[in-house]
């Protein structure tokens, strides 16, 4: 990936279903259940680098004793590495200072923090608020009825995050902020608390009194219709982990599983994660043990172990993000890098055709490093065509010879390394600054890698605002000569914001958006057509059916259209190679992913209507000029 985005959190929960001595007997550490989340997370990094927390919860404490710890680190690209040095030292002092804690388990769960039975951990690329500590989860509501201490850390974007926080206030609360994690804990806390009280009435009912409630409580709690309350309205795409005081644990999906989640449980362990890959390896856990939570329902883990799954939302037809499948996931899950492989693969024909199938002038190479996999798939592409045309040419021979048959063999795909990337340089200046800096200085090449009567074929998994390649990788490439630099896209054009997750929520950033104005200023119908979007856009109702009127922005542009221009646009300033951009089709991304349907920002089908209304408030942003993230 050439261009940095902003996108997606993840999220492990685990669960220790044996007492703590177990692991300690057959692991040889208390801390067991802590390394396995600080596997988890560091395999998850991929997801989020602007922070990470973590929380865990002690089962069985007795009154007065500390039972929810949370940690948590802002350090942007080095979060996990600070928060597990912090939670480390932290329990490291403790053991010296309360050192009967390692021989007996009811010291150790008194004294010793983060060492409890039920854990939360995530990592994330904010969305929504800034990047200060305390929007980082997990998000803590704390009360001293321990059923309503709510713990709670998501992978998530609402698309009516305005509506939601309105909700609240109709509910007579003051959120004290606008921040979507704490708009969606307050919610679940307000069903929370109801929930509570309701039981709470029914057993003193029963006779029961406040101490013996408690247990019973907990027993009666019933999760997922406190979500089912909680969620009615949300729209968005989410994945929402959280914990309660007394050690349930729950993760919802949304309806229609925009964002992942997978599961796995044996005698020992119970896992839910953003990602299965994390899981197999921290687990040593089989493929086929491993299960994708359905979209709607909620996966629970009650504080006595039972685990079970309910339907919270009605599921709708899958729209599974593509952009998981494309770059946001871990290539190392077994059907993702099939997908990613077969994505490369599929542009083969397109490739030779941009270079006249000349593969003895042809070097092939990728961006490092999430392109690599693509860059397999079309290699192996490559070899197939090779092959073919090597058994034509010595069907061809009437008597095979040895010297025309060295000719022939001699032919390879010429891949070389051309790009590199750099190590990130931090610097002390502010985000938007700094992304454009860092842009020209992101990349290298090597030297001598190519003539001047070569093609240069470089593959890019997807091609966002494509000012990485225009500010510093084409002209880096520029400066080995070739004659012509073809760059693959393994996604499709995008054309449209994300409003699940994905930061890009600026139409005017998107290169292939830019390419279809340009294309329309040519033909001298832009005001026009811009005036009749914005007044199309305008006149959408508030609530009800919203229609996506950027639509109409992409009809009577041709696919082909609009990669030449992004070509042009890309190419414009000091190239001097002939640069040609090629694109995925949808049509080949779901022949290769053909589990996630979810496709909006190619399309501009988004599945639910908040991203209608997300994408038509986009195009009022660009007519009216604003920088503003469209949500
Ligand atoms: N990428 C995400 O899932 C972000 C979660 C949440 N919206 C936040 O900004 O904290």
């Amino acid at each position: 990936m050439s261009d940095f985005i902003g996108h997606e959190c993840g999220v492990c929960a685990l669960r220790l279903l044996k007492p703590l001595e177990y692991y300690k007997h057959k692991y040889g550490s208390f801390t067991y259940g802590i390394d396995k989340m600080h596997l988890m997370m560091e395999k998850q990094k991929n997801r989020g680098q602007d922070g990470a927390g973590f929380a865990s919860i002690k089962l069985d404490t007795q009154p007065g004793e500390r039972y929810i710890s949370r940690a948590r680190s802002k350090s942007k690209h080095t979060a996990i590495e600070t928060l597990f040095d912090k939670i480390k030292t932290d329990i490291e002092t403790s053991f010296e200072v309360f050192p009967e804690s390692k021989k007996d388990i009811a010291t150790l769960k008194k004294h010793i923090p983060y060492i409890g039975e039920a854990l939360l951990g995530h990592v994330r690329y904010g969305t929504s608020g800034g990047n200060n500590k305390e929007n980082i989860h997990p998000f803590l509501r704390q009360n001293n009825w321990m059923h309503r201490n709510l713990i709670v850390a998501g992978n998530f974007n609402m698309t009516n995050l305005q509506d939601q926080f309105q909700a609240l206030i109709n509910l007579g609360q003051h959120p004290k902020e606008k921040v979507d994690t704490v708009t969606v804990m307050e919610k679940i806390g307000h069903f929370l608390d109801d929930a509570v009280n309701k039981i709470y009435k029914d057993l003193k009912a029963e006779g029961y009194s406040k101490r013996e409630a408690s247990p019973l409580i907990a027993e009666r709690l019933h999760i997922h219709k406190i979500l089912k309350r909680s969620s009615k309205d949300w729209d968005g795409g989410y994945v929402i982990a959280g914990l309660l005081g007394h050690g349930d644990m729950f993760v919802l999906r949304d309806p229609i599983g925009i964002r992942p989640a997978y599961y796995y449980h044996d005698e020992e362990v119970v896992v839910i994660a953003s990602e299965r890959a994390p899981i197999q390896t921290v687990f040593n856990a089989p493929f086929e043990t491993i299960c994708e939570l359905p979209p709607g329902k909620v996966f629970i883990v009650k504080k006595t172990g039972d685990i079970f799954q309910k339907k919270v939302l009605k599921r709708g037809e899958n729209k599974a993000c593509s952009f998981e499948r494309i770059y946001f996931s871990r290539a190392n899950d077994t059907e993702i890098y099939r997908e990613r492989k077969k994505l490369g693969q599929l542009q083969t024909h397109e490739v030779l055709k941009a270079v006249d199938s000349d593969l003895e002038n042809t070097v092939f190479s990728f961006i490092p490093n999430t392109s690599e996999t693509y860059f397999y798939g079309l290699l192996e592409g490559l070899q197939n065509h090779l092959a073919d045309s090597q058994k034509e040419e010595i069907l061809k021979l009437k008597i095979p010879d040895e010297k025309a048959l060295n000719t022939i063999f001699s032919r390879r795909i010429r891949i070389e390394k051309v790009p590199i990337k750099e190590a990130k340089v931090r610097t002390f200046i502010s985000e938007d600054l700094d992304r454009d800096f860092m842009v020209t200085n992101s990349y290298d090449i090597t030297y001598g890698t190519v003539k001047p009567t070569d093609n240069l074929v470089v593959f890019d998994d997807s091609i966002v605002r494509g000012t990485t390649l225009k500010k510093n990788i084409l002209r880096m490439l520029d400066r080995l000569n070739p004659k012509k630099i073809v760059i693959v896209s393994g996604a499709p054009q995008i054309r449209y914001p994300d409003c699940y997750g994905i930061d890009m929520a600026k139409l005017k950033d998107l290169v292939a958006f830019t390419a279809t104005i340009e294309l329309h200023k040519e033909r001298g119908n832009y005001t026009t057509l811009k005036e009749e979007i914005y007044q199309d856009c305008l006149s959408q109702p508030d609530s009800g059916e919203v229609k996506n009127c950027v639509k109409a922005l992409y009809e009577g542009v041709s696919d082909e259209d609009i990669s030449d221009k992004v070509s042009e646009i890309l190419s414009k300033e000091h190239i001097k190679a002939d640069v040609k951009v090629i694109f995925q089709s949808v049509r080949n991304l779901h022949k290769a992913c053909p589990k996630n349907k979810g496709d909006w920002y190619f399309t501009g089908n988004y599945p639910t209507n908040g991203g209608n209304k997300i994408a038509n408030k986009a195009f009022v942003n660009y007519y009216k000029g604003f920088d503003l993230r469209a949500e």
